[in-house]
């Protein structure tokens, strides 16, 4: 039976817009206010989408979030008809509004932690949608992904989809931004790791000074546990603090890994020589060596990873064996990075190809290639008891464009989020979306 990774990117949704919600991302804060295009965003998606599944990568689609959510509104004390309830927002709290509106469920790679079937006790896959909790905006997440994942991964002889873990700071997590697995191939035992950026219940563990981190070891450590994984293929390792109070505020901002590759930045662990050795030993316990591709700062300095998103890529294994880097445009227009990678792509190794996409409207609020994208390693079968309505092809993309180009606006401005129409419309296009993804029911629009 073959394995296949299949990529299930976000669909930007019909608020995307820039509140700079989001501290501790640099790229948030930067474009904090600016308008936004909505439309272009979603298509910009949906061309990376159909570019590789044209290219013979699975791919998949999750579904965006129904904004604003008047639940979360409504439980902070704005009352009366919808109209009131954004209006009231919108005077006392901004920011509340925002966070109420907030797109930010495209970036699917926080949207859960994923343990292929190979990797479980039960041999099914396992889910854990992530509560997000550091970011008001992103907190309310967990209960539409943990929706979306039942409707879609709903057989349960194969699925299991948990509930996120209490939204308390001990239990901090940001899904599989902070989640890498490594293996010979994706249908071969794996070594899950698991990249933390505090200790809880540990107040000597080291832990950034300026900018949050939001993944602790407790809850990857929970994680490890709901899914049943052996603890000899389960590895735990730091992220390096004083990169996160440099703007990495996931894992997947500086290393990303595939099959036996580990693509990363000499800064990006605390303890590398410690992280390699751990990762490793339980490698070899299942009979698969690291790959390690490791950048270091004189090649491309951290500002520049940040800045470009290097390492915010997907790594992809080819038919061929070979695997393929999927970049933003910004690390071919930073000078380092394109030459960096113009020596990877000719230097004999596992990578000998670079996809670019414009992914600009996602990237001005820190989201680049891998952030928008979830990752399943599913057997045929699992594949066939998935819901298929979600997986992407020519058909599918020319609804979803047609969809968009229907229903998003072009621009939105932090002053249009007060606007009544907007709410409507979004609600209308969502019902629509349940029809053409064959998802009855998936949003509680109650
Ligand atoms: N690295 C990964 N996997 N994901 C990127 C998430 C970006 C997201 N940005 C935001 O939520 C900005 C929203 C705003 O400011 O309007 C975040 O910081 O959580």
């Amino acid at each position: 039976m073959t394995t296949r990774e299949f990529n299930f990117d976000g669909l930007v949704g019909p608020s995307h817009n820039y509140a700079g919600l989001s501290f501790g991302n640099v790229a948030s804060f930067n474009n904090v206010k600016s308008a936004s295009n909505p439309r272009q965003a979603a298509l910009q998606g949906l061309a990376k989408m159909r570019a590789l599944a044209e290219r013979g990568f699975a791919q998949g689609v999750l579904p965006p979030q129904a904004r604003p959510n008047f639940r979360l509104l409504r439980s902070l004390g704005f009352t009366g008809s919808d109209a009131d309830v954004l209006a009231r927002a919108c005077k006392e709290s901004p920011v509340i509004l925002a966070s109420a509106y907030s797109a930010s469920s495209m970036w699917t790679a926080n949207a859960a932690t994923v343990s292929p079937s190979r990797d479980t006790l039960d041999g099914r896959v396992h889910f854990t949608p992530a509560n997000l909790n550091n970011k008001l905006h992103r907190s309310h997440e967990h209960v539409q992904s943990g929706r979306a994942l039942r409707a879609i991964f709903r057989d349960e002889r194969h699925f299991a989809v948990h509930d996120a873990l209490p939204a308390t700071p001990a239990f901090g997590d940001e899904g599989a931004a902070n989640h890498t697995r490594l293996a010979r191939e994706h249908g071969a035992d794996a070594v899950e790791l698991f990249v933390y950026g505090r200790v809880e219940f540990d107040p000597a563990a080291p832990a950034p000074k300026r900018y949050p981190a939001r993944q602790t070891l407790e809850a990857s450590e929970a994680i490890a546990r709901l899914h049943g994984l052996q603890e000899a293929r389960t590895v735990f390792v730091q992220q390096n603090p004083e990169v996160i109070d440099q703007g990495v505020f996931h894992n997947d901002v500086i290393a990303v890994g595939n099959a036996d590759v580990l693509f990363y930045h000499e800064l990006a662990f605390a303890d590398e020589q410690g992280a390699l050795f751990s990762i490793r030993q339980a490698l070899d316990g299942v009979g698969a060596e690291l790959r390690p591709i490791r950048v270091d700062a004189g090649q491309v300095s951290l500002a520049d990873a940040v800045q470009s998103y290097l390492f915010n890529s997907q790594l992809l294994t080819k038919a061929d064996g070979k695997m393929a880097l999927v970049i933003p445009r910004e690390c071919e227009e930073n000078a380092a990075v394109a030459a960096y990678l113009q020596g990877l792509v000719a230097g004999g190794g596992p990578v000998d190809e670079l996809i670019h996409f414009d992914l600009r409207q996602s990237m001005r609020n820190g989201g680049g290639p891998a952030c928008l994208r979830l990752r399943v390693a599913l057997t045929d079968e699992e594949a066939a008891a998935m819901h298929g309505g979600v997986v992407m092809t020519d058909e599918l993309y020319r609804t979803l464009v047609a969809w968009v180009e229907k229903h998003y606006r072009d621009r939105l401005a932090p002053q249009d989020l007060a606007d009544p129409a907007l709410a409507i419309e979004i609600a209308a296009a969502l019902e629509e979306l349940e029809r053409l993804l064959g998802l009855p029911g998936l949003y509680d629009l109650a």
